[in-house]
């Protein structure tokens, strides 16, 4: 079928170079004149693994084009899919004037019989506002809207597109759901059929219980710390549960990107319009911000006081995950700048994320490689699990850094094997306790203890 998709970022790019790849003709249409220029020479503007192999070669096969011209790209449409952003305002709900600029300018090109699908994460009741929109821009109702929310991730997008675990087809009458069912038509996956309200409902919900089993975890890292036990043990006990899963219970410095942050606060917004105050969504958010505090004072119990204001401190990884370059909301940003505040020389590395960085914080030092970043370091912190961190020499950091101080805010490291290695090494609920003050080894002055203790 003719497909045409309305935003080039991730969620536009990887569905047309997805849905090219099954077999429709895609335009993908962008107002951002530089992206189309960069995608027309074959760069993809994201970093995502294989997806600039896979645009190419439908590029090459004619399935997908990029262009400016809306007109062009909705000429003959069977399917129109919205992937525009929508940001946080102010107070948290989401903005919706991408989406509104993008319903009128639909309006002035439809044709009857067009299906306008929103694939962008909007707040219930946006899909009626966007027939609305339309109806006023066109002046008839002969089209119809639905709501086929994206669920993908960064990093696995082409994956989690081709292979999806289930397509959610929100729809006002059989025509919209006949043309999502031809759109999806070669994946094999489980199509759930509801109320438009319910899918875009459903969209916020799925996001709001990830970050939740985030948070929890996080909180529960952070009793095992007082306690002495371990997180990932606990996590893998846990997880075995069928009724828990074993995935997102991966304590650290907490969840960023460009949509947990705020796809959990719009959808308390969403809840307020609707007349109720939700309880458990706020503590999500609030146990998120505080993950990073307590990852930077951790370090203060090694350097206290006023002790960081000499000290160079090192951080591998600025991406909010691995395989992306994607910084929306990272960890690192507040890490960052809390380092800076106190007075430290801050000097990071991300295999990826660099030249993003490069943009997004002009004023940090950043390093070509992780040796370069922990060279003469009073302490690292690493803030994304990239497999290369994961793969690093421990005898050559050690001997790179000033101090072998190490706080892991992904657990990426053994804590045993830090110690024998002579790190003072701290991560996020699995400390030990007592050896690790063992494993200091008159290396660093020390000016306070840890003030936890293992009962
Ligand atoms: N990034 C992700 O992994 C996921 C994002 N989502 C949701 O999908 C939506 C899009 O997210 P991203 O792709 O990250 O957004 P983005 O902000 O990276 O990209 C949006 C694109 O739309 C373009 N655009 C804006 N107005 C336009 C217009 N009037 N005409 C043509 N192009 C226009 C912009 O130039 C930009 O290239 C958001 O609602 C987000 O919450 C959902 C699942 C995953
Ligand atoms: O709506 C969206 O945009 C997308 O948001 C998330 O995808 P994404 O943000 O790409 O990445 P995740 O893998 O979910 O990770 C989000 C954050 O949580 C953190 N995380 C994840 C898992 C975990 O166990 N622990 C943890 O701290 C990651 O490091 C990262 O900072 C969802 O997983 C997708 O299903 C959804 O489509």
């Amino acid at each position: 079928m003719n497909v045409c998709v309305i935003g080039t970022g991730y969620v536009g790019l990887v569905s047309g170079v997805c849905f090219s790849e099954l077999g429709h003709q895609v335009y993908c249409v962008d107002h951002d004149s530089l992206k189309i220029d960069q995608l027309n020479e074959g760069i993809s503007p994201i970093y995502e693994p294989g997806l600039q192999e896979l645009m190419n070669k439908n590029r090459q096969a004619k399935r997908l084009i990029f262009t400016g011209d809306l007109q062009k790209a909705m000429a003959d449409a069977d399917a129109i899919l919205i992937a525009v952003g929508t940001p946080a305002n102010r107070d948290g709900s989401a903005n919706l004037t991408f989406i509104k600029e993008v319903a009128i300018e639909i309006g002035q090109h439809i044709r009857p019989g067009m299906t306008i699908i929103t694939k962008s994460t909007v707040p219930v009741g946006t899909n009626k506002k966007i027939k609305k929109w339309i109806t006023l821009s066109c002046g008839h109702q002969q089209f119809s809207v639905a709501s086929c929310p994206e669920f993908l991730r960064e990093g696995s997008a082409i994956k989690d597109t081709l292979h999806m675990e289930r397509a959610v087809f929100g729809v006002e009458d059989d025509l919209a759901e006949s043309v999502l069912r031809a759109l999806h038509e070669p994946i094999q996956t489980n199509i759930i059929v509801t109320t438009i309200e319910t899918a875009e409902t459903a969209k916020y919900a799925a996001n709001a219980f990830l970050a939740t089993k985030i948070s929890f975890i996080n909180e529960v890292a952070n009793v095992c710390e007082g306690v002495g036990a371990d997180v990932q043990s606990l996590a893998e006990i846990i997880g075995l549960d069928p009724r828990i899963g074993p995935s997102f219970l991966q304590a650290g410095v907490g969840y960023g990107g460009s949509c947990f942050p705020k796809d959990t606060q719009a959808f308390i917004r969403v809840a307020e319009d609707a007349g109720y105050d939700l309880q458990i969504v706020p503590a999500v958010e609030k146990v998120n911000a505080q993950q990073r505090q307590r990852l930077v004072q951790k370090l203060k119990t090694v350097y206290p006081g006023h002790y960081l204001r000499e000290k160079r401190i090192a951080i591998l990884g600025l991406a909010f995950k691995p395989n992306t370059d994607d910084m929306r909301a990272s960890p690192a940003f507040e890490v960052v700048d809390f380092l800076q505040n106190e007075g430290a020389t801050v000097i990071a590395y991300d295999p990826i994320a660099s030249a993003q960085a490069r943009r997004l914080m002009p004023e940090l030092e950043l390093a070509l490689n992780w040796q370069e970043a922990v060279d003469q370091a009073d302490a690292l912190f690493v803030l994304t699990d990239w497999e290369e961190f994961k793969a690093i020499d421990l005898g050559e950091l050690k001997r790179k850094m000033k101090k072998p101080v190490v706080i892991d805010g992904r657990n990426i490291f053994n804590p045993n094997h830090m110690k024998q290695m002579g790190f003072y090494y701290d991560s996020v609920g699995r400390e030990i306790v007592d050896n690790r003050l063992s494993s200091l080894d008159g290396q660093l002055e020390y000016h306070s203890m840890p003030h936890r203790k293992a009962k």
